[in-house]
């Protein structure tokens, strides 16, 4: 029930007054999603969103880094055509039409997330910055809305770290990165996460001379072997990427940016280049958001939840996607989404670690993992786990395209039970999504062995690593011996 406190607070206000079953902060990947479900479910939802509709995502993240990643795709595939009997070529490369290109991907996605739609839907939306003013209610500039719920779907921003000098310089972020007026000439990324990657290949590939700085391991989120395969393809098509390098300082110099660099044993050098990314991870960011005021608790992963995604300190408030520190990934949003109403709408008891989050790394070759990598799984399991690969050099289809490179590993424990997979090469990330399937719904390592794949694609490896497993078995003395007695009947 709502306290007399709310009952002060709206009525004190001078603000426009609303009621609503939901309110939700932030019209991102997570907000969105929640914000349509309950509208759709009829109920009454008001949506605050302070920059622009569609989030991150949308606009600064996924969207354009892909689309970016898809003009670099194509500039290499000019590079590489005489090995399909075509000339090669160096690509030409326009900044202007590949930022026009991006721009355009967004505004093609751009109404699917627009204020008109969820409008459209009934869902009430306030382009303003959102905050509590108590446990129950939420206000913004002009509006002041008493709420059932309340979900806070925040987003995360860059992390800057404490570097000497970075505040002095302007650098960029994935914020600035996608509206540069021209394409840098010598690009210096500050971390070698899935973000700093990813772009590293991209501006590589469009002609920039790119070098990345990472302070420990570069992609050591993935499979260890799948990440210093796809690192040596990088470094060959002639990415710098430099790990075990902190950086001491920055600063702006006549030749460009300067990057003074140390490496693990000591030895201080330095890099002069024309861009300096910053991707050295996210922050989620709480400060204007008056939570005190909300009885909301958190701390620097998010806001503190139990398995459900509810506040452990307001049960009104959920919160979902990077606010929940739980992981950065659009569709981990979807998917939190779906965990709030499933819970607050269906009462339902869905967990948001209910089912394994894949993720994809979009470089060449493509990472996509799921699950336990095979160091944390043998890390965990011991000599209970078992690993299944098979490569793409024997993959017809792989084979036809001239892109062998990689190959996928199972995970699983001795008894047949998946614990995680890890593909690396062109597809990846589609391929993987077989894996996930299987381990969402508790299907052991058979089950990837018992369908028909079309020949030839390159999902077939999976089947193929599966079924690796088994070939002691299947062509084993015993199984000889089995046949050899069948024929007699
Ligand atoms: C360069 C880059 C590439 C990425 N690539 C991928 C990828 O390929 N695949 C993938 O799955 N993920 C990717 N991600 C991660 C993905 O973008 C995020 O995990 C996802 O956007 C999170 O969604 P969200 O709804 O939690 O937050 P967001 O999308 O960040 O949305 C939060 C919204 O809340 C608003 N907001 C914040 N505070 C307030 C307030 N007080 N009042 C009103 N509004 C507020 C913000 O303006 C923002 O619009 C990438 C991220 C980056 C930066
Ligand atoms: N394909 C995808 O799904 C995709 C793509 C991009 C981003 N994302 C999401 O966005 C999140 C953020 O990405 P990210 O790459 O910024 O972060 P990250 O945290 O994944 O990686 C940051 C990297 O920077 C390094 N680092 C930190 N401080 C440093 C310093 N001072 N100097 C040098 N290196 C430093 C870290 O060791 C780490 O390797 C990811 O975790 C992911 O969830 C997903």
């Amino acid at each position: 029930m709502p306290s007399s406190l709310d009952e002060v607070a709206m009525k004190k206000s001078t603000k426009k007054r609303l009621k609503a079953d939901l309110v939700v902060i932030g019209a991102g990947a997570g907000g969105l999603s929640a914000a349509a479900g309950a509208a759709m479910l009829g109920l009454k939802v008001v949506l605050f969103e302070k920059g622009k509709m569609g989030g991150d995502c949308l606009n600064f993240g996924c969207v354009p880094s892909k689309a970016l990643i898809a003009s670099a795709k194509q500039a290499q595939a000019f590079r590489t055509a005489d090995k399909f009997g075509l000339t090669s070529a160096d690509p030409g490369v326009d900044w202007k039409r590949v930022k026009e290109h991006i721009q355009g991907a967004i505004g093609t996605i751009e109404p699917n997330d627009s204020q008109e739609r969820f409008e459209s839907m009934g869902v009430t939306v306030i382009r303003e910055e959102a905050h509590f003013v108590t446990e129950h209610v939420i206000a913004s500039q002009t509006t002041q809305v008493k709420a059932k719920r309340i979900i806070i779907a925040t987003g995360s921003r860059a992390l800057i770290p404490p570097i000497t000098g970075l505040e002095d310089i302007e650098y960029l972020t994935n914020e600035t990165l996608f509206d540069i007026d021209v394409l840098p000439e010598h690009l210096a990324i500050l971390g070698g996460g899935p973000i700093g990657i990813e772009m590293a290949q991209a501006f590589r590939r469009l002609g920039a001379k790119v070098t990345v700085i990472e302070r420990s391991k570069a992609l050591s989120c993935v499979d260890e072997e799948h990440a210093a395969l796809a690192l040596r393809k990088m470094r060959e098509e002639g990415v710098e990427v430099l790990e075990q390098h902190a950086v001491n300082a920055v600063s702006t110099t006549g030749a460009g940016i300067r990057v003074e660099v140390q490496n693990a044993a000591n030895e201080v050098s330095a890099l002069t280049a024309s861009h300096l990314l910053v991707a050295t991870g996210r922050v989620q960011f709480f400060d204007t958001l008056a939570l005190e005021a909300g009885g909301v608790e958190y701390d620097h992963l998010g806001i503190k939840t139990k398995p459900n995604l509810r506040s452990v300190s307001n049960g009104r408030v959920w919160a979902l996607g990077d606010a929940a520190g739980r992981g950065q990934f659009t569709h981990l949003a979807g998917w939190h989404a779906s965990v709030f109403v499933r819970n607050a709408l269906f009462k339902s008891a869905t967990r948001a670690d209910s089912l394994p989050v894949p993720m994809v790394t979009y470089i060449s070759p493509e990472i996509g993992q799921v699950g336990l990598t095979e160091a944390q799984a043998r890390k965990e399991y011991g000599d209970k786990v078992k690993v299944s690969k098979f490569e793409f050099d024997d993959i017809d289809r792989a084979i036809a395209e001239k892109d062998t490179v990689g190959g996928a590993k199972i995970v699983a424990l001795k008894n047949g039970t998946v614990l995680g997979a890890s593909i690396v090469g062109e597809g990846a990330g589609d391929i993987i999504q077989l894996a996930g399937l299987a381990m969402s719904n508790g299907l052991k390592i058979k089950a990837l062995t018992n369908f028909i794949s079309p020949y030839p694609t390159r999902t077939e490896i999976l089947k193929r690593a599966a079924s690796k497993w088994y070939e002691p078995l299947v062509f084993g003395k015993k199984a000889k011996f089995i046949v050899k007695i069948l024929q007699a009947f």
